[in-house]
């Protein structure tokens, strides 16, 4: 080769190599929300993110204002602050924000079926309203439910108990214990706390929304090959696959079978789903109630159901912790309407403002799905002076508002009393939305409040929570994954004297 054609071929590498470099690099349009600058090819701007984005949002928000928009990877993003922008979005447009993202490459390598909480459109429409109806049907919201949810915290209350006032950490009986509401509804049973394969199907949920996987391997599925995972990509997929195909998929197959033998399945969510299934097929009706999407509709309903609630109740007994004080005043208030001889009911809760104040401020203050989830766009939007185009991810950025100074007075203080007013009767704010707003509010909402009540009322009734001996308090600070989770830590729970 002469020198000419090696120089040519160079030259030729180099505008290709450019080519591609300035094909892969995001470029933001005039019309689109400002954001920071220097976005990298492939990456976008996941390497400004830090290790909190809450507090690079914080800071992004500072500067370019409560909409901004940056690259994840090569995917727009726009990021939503603030209680009014957020309500005018996620309600008041909420035909155009309320899509899903694609959940990432390496999700689709599992499974591409959306379940609910993957869904837009009129897929989410369907799933979304069956799923609620069947969870009505099963009583949530009612008494019937909160029967069964009673006799699961006398179980947990029972174990607590065992632990004899030593130091003990919470964390895997209460996720068990939650689980098991959830588990009862769509499965007809629940799990004993010693059930060593659940317990490593909750370790494997667990995994999932620490978001032990970076964002990088979630987009591109080829990282899981890397010999040594660096990436968590494998054990995502791993884990991904236990809870869907070795627990999920087995006892959904088993109910089609009883279903169809005739003989009698469980009565259940995945009956009453199969039943719905069945009913379509029978009017020969074009439907996204499906047997094929049934089991990721129920690792959705699993996985909303297990991890959030079992997260603030340790949330909640860190504050309690810090703040003894809280603690006697809702078992003052505990004694004053239920006393020591009988179990809290959900007829006691209108009675009960202190105790029910404490569980809003745990709530926001610990905000345990700070960024929410992300939304999309469904078509191109015209929102305060920008044009959002269709596709793009949207994150509704919770804790702007919850922790928002201008709404909450000293936001970084625990103090129940901010939600009750000088009437004495609680304060409902319109900023308080730890569970989201919109068409895509949380599908548990109410059954996530009735397991709070249950198990927060139960829990101080029997118990004086302490720190062990040592004195060694929680930390405030959490782990931010998928979800915003207390660091491990151990406490007493000392029987109260009757
Ligand atoms: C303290 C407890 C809980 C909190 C703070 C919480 C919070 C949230 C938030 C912020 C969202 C995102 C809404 C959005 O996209 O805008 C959500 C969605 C969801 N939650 Fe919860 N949640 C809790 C408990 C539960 C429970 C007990 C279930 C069980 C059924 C559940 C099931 C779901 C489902 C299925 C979705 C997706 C809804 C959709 O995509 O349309 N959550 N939750």
């Amino acid at each position: 080769m002469s020198a000419f054609d090696s120089t040519a071929l160079l030259l030729t590498g180099m505008v290709l190599l450019l080519s591609l470099l300035l094909w892969l690099y995001p470029r933001r349009s005039s019309r689109l929300p400002p954001g920071p600058g220097f976005a990298l090819p492939l990456l976008g701007h996941l390497h400004l993110m830090g290790k909190d984005p809450r507090a690079t949002f914080r800071k992004w928000r500072r500067q370019y204002g409560d909409i901004f928009s940056l690259y994840m990877g090569r995917q727009l993003t726009v990021v939503l602050n603030g209680h009014k922008v957020i309500k005018e979005a996620l309600v008041k447009r909420g035909d155009a924000f309320s899509d899903r993202p694609d959940f990432g490459k390496l999700a689709d390598t599992v499974s591409r079926e959306k379940g609910v909480v993957a869904a837009s459109g009129a897929e989410l429409k369907t799933v979304r309203k069956a799923c609620l109806e069947i969870l009505r049907e099963f009583g949530m919201g009612k008494n019937l439910l909160a029967e069964k949810i009673q006799e699961e915290v006398t179980e947990y209350i029972r174990t607590i108990a065992s632990k004899d006032g030593q130091p003990f950490d919470m964390t895997h009986l209460t996720q068990i214990s939650v689980s098991n509401n959830i588990c009862s509804i769509l499965f007809g049973k629940r799990f004993d706390y010693n059930d060593q394969a659940f317990m490593d199907y909750l370790k494997a949920h667990d995994n999932l929304s620490a978001g032990q996987s970076s964002s990088l391997a979630l987009i591109f599925p080829a990282l899981r090959h890397i010999p040594g995972d660096p990436f968590k990509a494998h054990k995502f997929v791993q884990d991904f696959r236990l809870l869907l195909e070795t627990f999920i998929q087995p006892i959904v197959t088993r109910h089609i079978q009883e279903l169809d033998s005739g003989s009698n399945p469980p009565e259940d969510f995945i009956t009453a789903y199969l039943r719905r299934v069945r009913q379509d097929e029978a009017d020969q009706k074009v439907s996204y109630i499906t047997e094929k999407s049934l089991p990721m509709v129920i690792f959705h309903l699993f996985g909303g159901g297990t991890g959030t609630t079992a997260t603030t109740l340790r949330w909640a007994v860190a504050y309690f912790l810090h703040h003894p004080d809280v603690q006697e005043k809702c078992h003052k208030e505990i004694m004053e309407v239920i006393g020591d001889d009988r179990r809290p009911t959900m007829q006691d809760r209108p009675e009960m403002t202190y105790l029910e104040a404490t569980t809003m401020e745990v709530l926001r203050i610990a905000n345990v799905a700070p960024l929410g989830v992300p939304h999309a766009t469904s078509c191109d939007v015209s929102f305060a002076g920008y044009t959002i185009p269709k596709g793009t991810t949207v994150i509704p950025n919770l804790d702007s508002v919850l922790h928002a100074p201008e709404v909450w007075e000293d936001p970084d203080t625990f103090r129940p009393e901010r939600f009750i007013g000088p009437d004495g009767n609680l304060i409902r704010y319109e900023e308080f939305i730890p569970f989201s707003t919109g068409r895509r509010v949380c599908l548990g909402e109410s059954l996530a409040r009735m397991e709070l009540f249950l198990y927060l009322a139960a829990m101080i009734q029997h118990f004086r929570f302490l720190p062990p001996e040592d004195g060694q308090l929680p930390s405030l600070e959490g782990s931010l994954g998928f979800t915003y989770t207390p660091m491990p830590f151990t406490f007493r729970a000392v029987p109260r004297c009757k």
